[in-house]
């Protein structure tokens, strides 16, 4: 292969990429079988919580930003997934249409306010309330609670190792770090690089070390 070739790759769209290894290895629904392609100009949907009769209706009026698949434990999963898959959007855009009065807080002492609905656990919206906070002024939502497609798609996944505060077995971590890089979603074990620099560079303004 001459010099050119090998810069600009040549004969690389022929190569198809590597099997999957670890397609047995579950993550999450939504990033399971394919991810659903997000769509330009979606403008976002409505959320609904899981109860059979007397849904909580949250309408989210924008597409949503840094969507992730989260291992913490305080982010609510579906049932049998070891990640949630969550996302931001700004606050001004969440608007609780239906069944407020079933919504109550997860846990009031935490930095995002999870308003969950006390029928079906389900968590509709979290508040970033506190306004020192660098994320002050977003919400986070599960996308996945809308009919509508188009929603923008996972970009990383945050937390991983915290999946095994809520009982996965280390022995595990291999194989679903194998799986989150093999559907390319690059597992850190807090939140993305892009996010974490949001959050230092607003720590360096506070104290004044940054203009
Ligand atoms: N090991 C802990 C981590 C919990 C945690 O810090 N979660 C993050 C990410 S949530 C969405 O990405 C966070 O920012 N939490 C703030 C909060 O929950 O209020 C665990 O697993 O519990
Ligand atoms: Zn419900
Ligand atoms: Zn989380």
């Amino acid at each position: 292969m001459g010099l050119l070739d090998r810069l600009f790759g040549a004969g690389q769209e022929t190569s198809a990429p590597p099997a999957p290894k670890y397609q047995h290895v579950k993550i999450h629904p939504q990033v399971d079988s394919g991810i659903a392609p997000t769509k330009d100009g979606f403008a976002g949907g409505t959320l609904t919580c899981k109860c059979q009769t007397d849904p909580v209706v949250v309408r989210v009026g924008a597409q949503t930003a840094h969507n992730h698949v989260c291992g913490c434990t305080k982010c609510w999963k579906p049932k049998g997934a070891i990640f949630s898959q969550v996302a931001v959007v700004g606050s001004d855009k969440v608007t609780v249409e239906q069944n407020a009065d079933k919504l109550e807080l997860v846990d009031a002492s935490a930095t995002i306010q999870r308003h969950a609905c006390k029928g079906c656990g389900v968590h509709m919206y979290g508040r970033v309330e506190d306004a020192g906070h660098p994320f002050h002024g977003l919400d986070f939502v599960h996308t996945e609670l809308s009919q509508e497609r188009g929603w923008a798609t996972p970009e990383f996944a945050a937390f991983v190792s915290s999946i095994i505060e809520a009982g996965v077995d280390p022995g595990r971590m291999f194989e679903i770090r194998g799986r989150l890089n093999e559907i390319g979603l690059p597992p850190y074990d807090c939140l993305s690089p892009a996010l974490m620099d949001v959050i230092a560079t607003h720590v360096a303004k506070s104290k004044g070390v940054l203009a």
